[in-house]
């Protein structure tokens, strides 16, 4: 028998896979199958979930593991934030380690596990780099420009200013008024630039904020490769460096930010390198089931979601409660 997780971080939800347990571990193929499988929200396992997260043993010696994301069309992703609090999680209870490094497609990122947000709430605060603003890095073209920070983009909205940033996974961000928020302009441009476009071969996430008070943001985001979710742990990373950006006066680095969104809200940190960023995303790391099933189902091309033992923790009602009374 082989035990997944169903795990959130801000209600961002995912499936997670440990292949080190199977005696086959799964092709990249296999993977990708059983990512857009497992998380259909209609055919999928318990209503299914925004991807799947893959941990399998690391060669690099400082780290305990390695991380793979795939999106829920059975994309691979260089990093997921919520993600990664959920893996860093897994392995600190895994290898009874409370501060480790956890290779991902760019890097092997820091992790470390906090104290309980409250009870049955527990946080974790994970590394978001390497930070590039370079078209290159996204990628981003046609935009005539090598790097995009803060500036007005027709193409894309009439009146609105856009940055791109790769951390390492590619993000458009826009600072909104509340107004733009709520408006279907969201889900229209992160359609379209997730459709074949002149500007983002790869796609890219797309977060619009609202700034609510100094240090506290709302960020909304259409996933590449998802569509809506309920937060997106690299595009509330990524947008409180631009927030922090353009923003010096109010001098945000190094402070402790709050991030609201759809599914409760994470805290963030923007610290600045000898020539670049990185930003140390907290939040809760939440496991709302736990999933039993025979190996050999997991290798099916259709598997019967029948023959998968459910055991649904408390957990998610923790969080539920926490986030009621936390609403700030
Ligand atoms: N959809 C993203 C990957 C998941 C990132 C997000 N769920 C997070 O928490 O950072 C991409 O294709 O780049």
């Amino acid at each position: 028998m082989v035990q997944l997780q169903k795990v959130h971080g801000s209600q961002n939800k995912f499936f997670l896979l440990d292949q080190t347990q199977l005696q086959n571990p799964l092709t990249k193929n296999e993977l990708v199958n059983l990512a857009q499988q497992i998380t259909n929200s209609a055919t999928g396992l318990l209503k299914g979930a925004d991807g799947l997260l893959v941990i399998s043993n690391s060669q690099h010696s400082q780290a305990i593991g390695k991380m793979q994301v795939i999106n829920a069309d059975g994309s691979f992703a260089s990093m997921c934030g919520n993600g990664l609090r959920t893996v860093g999680r897994y392995l600190a209870e895994k290898f009874h380690k409370k501060s480790f490094k956890v290779e991902t497609m760019q890097s092997d990122l820091r992790v470390s596990c906090q104290p309980d947000w409250a009870q049955n709430v527990k946080a974790v605060s994970v590394e978001i780099s390497p930070v590039s603003f370079a078209a290159a890095d996204l990628p981003f073209t046609n935009l005539g420009c090598s790097e995009l920070l803060n500036q007005a983009v027709p193409e894309f909205a009439p009146k609105l200013t856009f940055s791109a940033v790769a951390v390492p996974n590619p993000h458009l961000i826009s600072l909104v008024s509340d107004d733009v928020l709520k408006s279907d302009l969201l889900a229209n441009l992160g359609t379209k630039l997730n459709h074949k476009n002149p500007y983002f071969p790869d796609g890219v996430n797309v977060s619009f904020a609202q700034v609510l008070s100094s240090g506290h943001l709302f960020v909304r985001t259409f996933e590449r490769g998802v569509g809506f979710t309920n937060a997106c742990g690299t595009g509330m990373s990524a947008t409180s460096l631009i927030y922090a950006l353009t923003n010096q006066s109010e001098n945000l680095f190094d402070k402790l930010l709050t991030v609201l969104n759809p599914g409760g809200f994470v805290q963030t940190k923007v610290h600045r390198t000898a020539n670049s960023y990185w930003i140390e995303l907290i939040g809760n790391a939440t496991v709302t089931h736990y999933i039993d099933v025979a190996e050999s189902t997991l290798h099916q091309k259709q598997p019967d979601f029948n023959n998968f033992k459910i055991t649904t923790t408390s957990e998610n009602e923790a969080y539920q409660n926490f986030i009621a009374m936390n609403n700030n």
